[in-house]
């Protein structure tokens, strides 16, 4: 029975799915040694946590690894296509989600929200009501996404039609804006937002984006809310612009180093909301991302190319290696 590799649990209907059509094993750790090991008798991965390089040379069988997700910043793409192994993702399933997530970010950082509860709690009443700087609406601001993809489509639509806010992006392509949208460079768009919103792939190019230049260039007191992934931006710069109040807040929800080291210095800014990389995870999406996964590998157990193939390069070498299958 083909083996089944996934880096952490699935939602019980991708399980229900798999159960029969292989052995489903979710690994029992996440470092790289374990993750090489428990791969090396493999068909299949299903990827929630990065990949060592080394997993793909010591996995004789393994056909596909499939993210669990839309990032594919977590399987290194050389070492799979070098090895002939098929890479795949689940895209925009879980775009809804991680949108919401970005409105409740910046709802919750114009509210206030971490300091307004603390002190109601800690010191009463009107310590929670009477602060000095106001809560602030989000109406008639602009929201500057960087990343017009399903996620950076679904902030612009809500964030438009929903909440009244004008619209401006940045995107590789730079394809003729939907209504509402105003594409811009980064850099007028870093100048003109009041909220910056990161929905970009890690890739060369976003890596350090949102540098030292770029936050000195940031509107006093504009937020900025990170979904993509930590390294887009520099921290020392941020964490520098935080202590000297130049902008008004950050949400995080990604970070260079996963877990976040518990004495790292975000944690001790008021005006800061950090979660554990859970923006794009819901029930909904949870069940949509799992259910993706299983049907991808559902269709490589059947000699079949998944849907989402992102590395269509490898499919010859990967016919070498598997004579029957496709
Ligand atoms: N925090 C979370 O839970 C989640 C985080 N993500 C992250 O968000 C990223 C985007 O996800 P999707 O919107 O689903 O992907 P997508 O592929 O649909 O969209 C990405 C967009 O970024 C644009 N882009 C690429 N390089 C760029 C650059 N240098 N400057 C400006 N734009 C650039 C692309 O043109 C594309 O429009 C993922 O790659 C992942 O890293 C995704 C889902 C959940
Ligand atoms: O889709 C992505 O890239 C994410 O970051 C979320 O996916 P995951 O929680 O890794 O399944």
């Amino acid at each position: 029975m083909p083996k089944i590799l996934t880096t952490h649990t699935l939602h019980p209907r991708a399980s229900a799915m798999l159960t029969g059509a292989g052995e489903l094993v979710v690994a029992s750790a996440l470092d790289a040694d374990t993750l090489a090991t428990e791969a090396r008798n493999a068909d299949i991965i299903i990827v929630r946590a990065p990949l060592p390089s080394a997993l793909f040379e010591g996995a004789t069988k393994l056909r596909a690894a499939i993210r669990h997700g839309a990032g594919l910043d977590m399987v290194p793409m050389e070492a799979a296509t070098a090895a002939g192994v098929l890479v795949a993702n689940v895209p925009a399933v879980n775009a809804r989600s991680v949108a919401e997530y970005v409105m409740f970010a910046a709802l919750a950082l114009l509210r206030r929200f971490r300091m307004v509860d603390r002190d109601l709690r800690a010191k009463g009443w009107l310590a929670g009501r009477d602060h000095t700087i106001l809560a602030s609406e989000l109406a008639g601001k602009t929201i500057g996404i960087v990343g017009f993809g399903a996620i950076g489509q679904a902030v612009g639509h809500i964030a438009a039609h929903g909440f009244d806010l004008n619209v401006v992006a940045t995107t590789r392509s730079m394809r003729p804006a939907p209504d509402r949208v105003g594409f811009l460079s980064i850099d007028a768009l870093v100048e003109q937002s009041d909220i910056i919103v990161l929905c970009c792939p890690l890739t060369p190019e976003t890596r350090g984006l949102i540098n030292r230049e770029r936050i000195g260039r940031m509107k006093l007191h504009a937020l900025l809310i990170n979904i993509s992934r930590g390294p887009v931006i520099d921290d020392d710069a941020l964490i520098e612009a935080l202590q000297k109040d130049r902008i008004g807040g950050a949400a995080l929800d990604v970070f260079a180093t996963q877990p976040l080291p518990p004495n790292h210095p975000y944690f001790g800014f008021d005006n800061v909301i950090v979660t554990p990389h859970m923006a794009g995870i819901t029930e909904q999406s949870m069940m949509r991302m799992g259910v993706g996964s299983a049907d991808e590998a559902l269709l490589v157990l059947a000699n079949k190319l998944p849907v989402n193939l992102r590395n269509p390069e490898v499919v010859e070498h990967y016919r070498r290696r598997f004579p029957a299958d496709i």
